[in-house]
């Protein structure tokens, strides 16, 4: 895109999904963007994300609502060309509790009551969906690329002050996922809900299958490429990063019940992540800096699901009042 006269200068803290995709909508929209973050993108919470396009332990409200659309809406594009690596998957989502919120559903183009000869025993309902399943390991590198390609800068280190910033900066972003509060003085409000998942080779799955409330724990199988994720624990307030060995066998024993062609697959990866949670998600113009700031943060187990949206808030952000 040709230089606009009210470009600025925006270093966006973080290269997981959010800050990846903040910058890719900066650049496009013609800003000249920097991206500083101490973590490689593929240690992130991004590459842990299993991920399917699903709100999940995250804010739900007509804003979360719009973050979601737009995501969806992006994520259908991008499936189009294969080397994004989001492919769109049909799937159920298992109900248990006759109260369950499916909301989410009524975007999402031909979305239908699941047959119940199909569920699980203990379901009550299910929702039958073709949703975007993005394949972390191809989706985040191309992400990555994205930007440069777009003249992204990118830079591998901790900002511990905003204070660093000023004079390269006419606007930071907080894309600093559980962090995302550490540099604006503290935040009570984000907490982490710890994610443990395990990989095997996939048996030729396609289909995804969400049983958040399946009372032995949450439990999901999203088949990607060459593998399956499987899941998971959601453990409000841990902080623990060690993949524990009963808690993987537990997963894979759930997880086969769910969808009996897992059973006796090789795994081949596992992973803990900290999911980073907040009542609300935290996207808003914060005043009182040293520069102005932007914070976008606090996405809990939905990320990904959320990252376009987000980047267009963004944007627009900064357009109404750069
Ligand atoms: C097991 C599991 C399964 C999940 N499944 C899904 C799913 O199916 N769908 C979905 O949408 N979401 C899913 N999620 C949630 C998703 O992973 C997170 O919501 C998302 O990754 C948050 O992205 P983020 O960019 O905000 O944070 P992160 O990915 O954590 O990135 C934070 C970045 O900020 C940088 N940073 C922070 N502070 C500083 C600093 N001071 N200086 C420099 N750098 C800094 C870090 O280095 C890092 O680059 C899952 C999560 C887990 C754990």
């Amino acid at each position: 895109m040709a230089p606009r006269s009210d470009s600025q200068r925006v270093t966006v803290i973080g290269a997981g999904v959010i800050g990846l995709s903040i910058a890719v909508e900066l650049a496009d929209a013609g800003h000249d963007v920097t991206v500083v973050a101490d973590t490689d993108t593929m240690q992130t919470v991004s590459a842990v994300a299993a991920a399917v396009w699903f709100p999940y332990r995250s804010e739900r409200s007509p804003m979360a609502d719009e973050l979601l659309r737009s995501s969806f809406a992006r994520f259908s594009r991008l499936s189009t060309d294969p080397a994004a690596g989001v492919e769109m998957r049909a799937g159920t989502v298992v109900e248990r509790i006759p109260s369950t919120d499916r909301s989410w559903a009524a975007d999402v183009p031909g979305a239908v009551e699941a047959d119940p000869r199909l569920l699980p025993a203990g379901a009550s309902s299910g929702i039958r969906a073709t949703l975007p399943l993005v394949v972390i390991p191809a989706y985040l590198p191309w992400l990555r690329a994205q930007a440069l390609s777009r003249g992204v800068a990118f830079e591998r280190r901790t900002v511990t002050r905003l204070g660093e910033l000023v004079g390269g900066a006419d606007t930071v972003v907080i894309a600093g996922g559980i962090r995302g509060g550490e540099l604006l003085g503290g935040d009570a409000d984000v907490f982490p809900v710890r994610g443990q998942v395990v990989h095997v080779a996939n048996p030729g799955l396609t289909d995804w299958i969400i049983d958040n409330d399946d009372p032995a724990g949450v439990t999901y199988v999203f088949p990607r490429r060459d593998d399956v994720v499987i899941g998971g624990t959601s453990i409000d307030g841990s902080w623990d990063l060690r993949v524990d060995v009963d808690t993987e066998l537990a997963i894979l024993e759930r997880a086969a019940a769910l969808v009996p062609a897992i059973a006796g697959q090789p795994v081949v990866g596992r992973a803990v992540g900290l999911r980073p949670a907040r009542p609300t998600i935290r996207l808003e113009r914060v005043t009182q800096h040293e520069l102005p700031v932007i914070a976008a943060y606090g996405h809990g187990g939905a990320g990904v699901t959320l990252s376009w949206g987000t980047a267009e808030r963004v944007r627009a952000m900064l357009d109404d009042e750069g």
